[in-house]
């Protein structure tokens, strides 16, 4: 087994420890062509931000036309920030995955593909609240392209299976991988050239570095 931390160390049904490489969400993104090099890069999970506050948002009426024909093993994400309910039931339609980025209640943001954002700096006791598939470890506010405390990040990823997120960049993410041990990372600023456009040289790096 490697020294790459943590949670990327899996078990056969036989015992022996295998490698699987860290998953990669993309998050931001804003154009079709960007969702085309986000998928030819290699991501896992393409997220959109649908918080109308953000540079990135992503209106209702352009969601079907970035996400249709995204192949089957690459899942969708809906970034969203104190949503009501019956937005939620819409986003269902389209989207796989619900991210929740705000101050949601553990009512509201729970059950299997949700995930939630969370910042450690308060403790772990939030953690325990709540009942989704992944947490997503991020610095206070999203897309602020600032870095989480990656010791505290390492204590969390020893509990939960988490995404690593928060001023991710090509330059530091395999050392992230190795220091946090995440189930995944999640990278918006670090591969853009300016908010909402990403990059493709920095895409095809950024999922290079985190899966090597
Ligand atoms: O990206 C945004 O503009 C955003 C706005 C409001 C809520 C969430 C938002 N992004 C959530 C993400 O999942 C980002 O990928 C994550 O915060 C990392 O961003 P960055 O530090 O720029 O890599």
């Amino acid at each position: 087994m490697s020294d790459r931390g943590n949670a990327d160390a899996r078990r056969t049904a036989g015992g022996k420890a295998v490698r699987t490489p860290v998953k990669v969400k993309i998050c931001g993104l804003t154009r079709r062509e960007d969702v085309e090099s986000a998928v030819e890069a290699g991501a896992d999970y393409l997220g959109f931000v649908l918080v109308p506050e953000s540079k990135r948002y992503v209106p209702p009426e352009r969601w079907r036309n970035l996400t249709e024909g995204v192949p089957e093993r690459v899942k969708c994400v809906a970034v969203v920030a104190d949503p009501a309910r019956e937005e939620v039931a819409e986003m269902w339609n389209i989207f796989d995955i619900i991210q929740f980025h705000g101050s949601e209640t553990p009512e509201l943001a729970r059950g299997n593909n949700c995930w939630k954002a969370l910042h450690l700096e308060h403790g772990f006791e939030r953690m325990k609240q709540f009942d989704v598939e992944h947490f997503v470890i991020d610095a206070a506010a999203g897309g602020s392209g600032r870095r989480c405390d990656w010791n505290l990040a390492a204590a969390a990823a020893k509990e939960h299976e988490i995404l690593l997120a928060g001023g991710l960049t090509p330059e530091n993410v395999a050392e992230a991988v190795r220091r946090v041990g995440p189930w995944g990372v999640d990278v918006s600023g670090g591969v853009e050239s300016s908010p909402g456009i990403k990059s493709k040289e920095k895409l095809l790096k950024f999922i290079k570095e985190a899966k090597q």
